[in-house]
């Protein structure tokens, strides 16, 4: 049975602090439970924030980084050292910082990686590391916690309105091309694979994103504003600042912990 909860906070810097604290607790949880857990990564303002937060409090030393798998929802297809690439900002934010194994963070390909710019290659490449992780039968591994973010056209991961990609329902990973928002090139996992995910945690910021919000919580079409389809299994997490809640018409409760 899955769950939708909305959280607002005050400003963007509140929003970023309180999601690394909710991110640390539920890393942990995972772990003592299960002995490692996953997380799946987001580019954008409101991402890197929650992991720069993660990276200054004293509260990280209680993960055991060595057992926490990292993979990314999206990747814009640029040079390795381009400032636009979502691994860039993570590493810089918070995963040098840290004593990650480096088997376990999986990055997508950069156009001057091993596949050189064929992005086709990429995101099947991409696509095998996430079917060798999971379990037997299955494609996508159940990640624990997958963080994203959303453009103010509704866009999720690289999957925008009305695309051939957003449609997506056999493959687990694409290639995208002439993205609306640049660079144009980019992989991303599909709806589906999103939809692996045990919780997904909807994080995002500023009155550019209030139409979005309130279409996708309203139930929008996930063809017409995709981050409407992204969904975990268990959980949806949408965790807002006061702005981005702007447009909300339904009061929605903190929920309880
Ligand atoms: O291009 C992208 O944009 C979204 C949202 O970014 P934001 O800066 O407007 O919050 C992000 O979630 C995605 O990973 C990224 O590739």
């Amino acid at each position: 049975m899955s769950r939708t909860e909305v959280v607002v906070y005050e400003n963007p810097d509140l929003l970023a602090a309180a999601a690394a604290a909710r991110l640390v607790t539920r890393i942990v949880d995972v772990q003592a439970a299960r002995g490692a857990a996953s997380v799946v990564l987001t580019g954008g303002g409101t991402g890197i924030a929650v992991l720069r937060e993660l990276r200054e409090s004293s509260a990280r030393d209680a993960i055991d980084w060595s057992r926490l798998d990292i993979y990314w929802g999206d990747e814009r297809f640029v040079p390795a050292d381009s400032d636009e690439r979502n691994e860039k900002g993570a590493r810089e934010a918070l995963l040098d910082h840290v004593p990650l194994a480096p088997e376990r963070v999986h990055a997508m390909a950069p156009s001057d990686g091993e596949f050189g710019d064929d992005v086709d290659a990429a995101a099947e490449a991409y696509a095998k590391v996430l079917s060798d992780a999971a379990g037997p039968g299955a494609d996508v591994p159940e990640f624990d916690i997958m963080l994203l973010g959303l453009g103010g056209e509704g866009h999720t991961a690289s999957l925008f309105p009305e695309t051939a990609e957003v449609r997506e329902t056999q493959r687990s990973v694409v290639p995208v091309r002439d993205c609306p928002k640049p660079p144009p090139t980019r992989v991303s996992l599909t709806l589906p694979a999103i939809r692996r995910a045990r919780e997904v945690w909807l994080m995002t910021a500023g009155t550019a994103k209030a139409d979005a919000v309130a279409q996708a919580l309203a139930g929008a079409p996930e063809t017409q504003i995709p981050v409407s389809g992204a969904r975990g299994y268990r959980r949806t997490l949408w965790l807002l600042d006061r702005e981005a809640a702007g447009k909300l018409t339904k009061v929605y409760q903190p929920p309880a912990e």
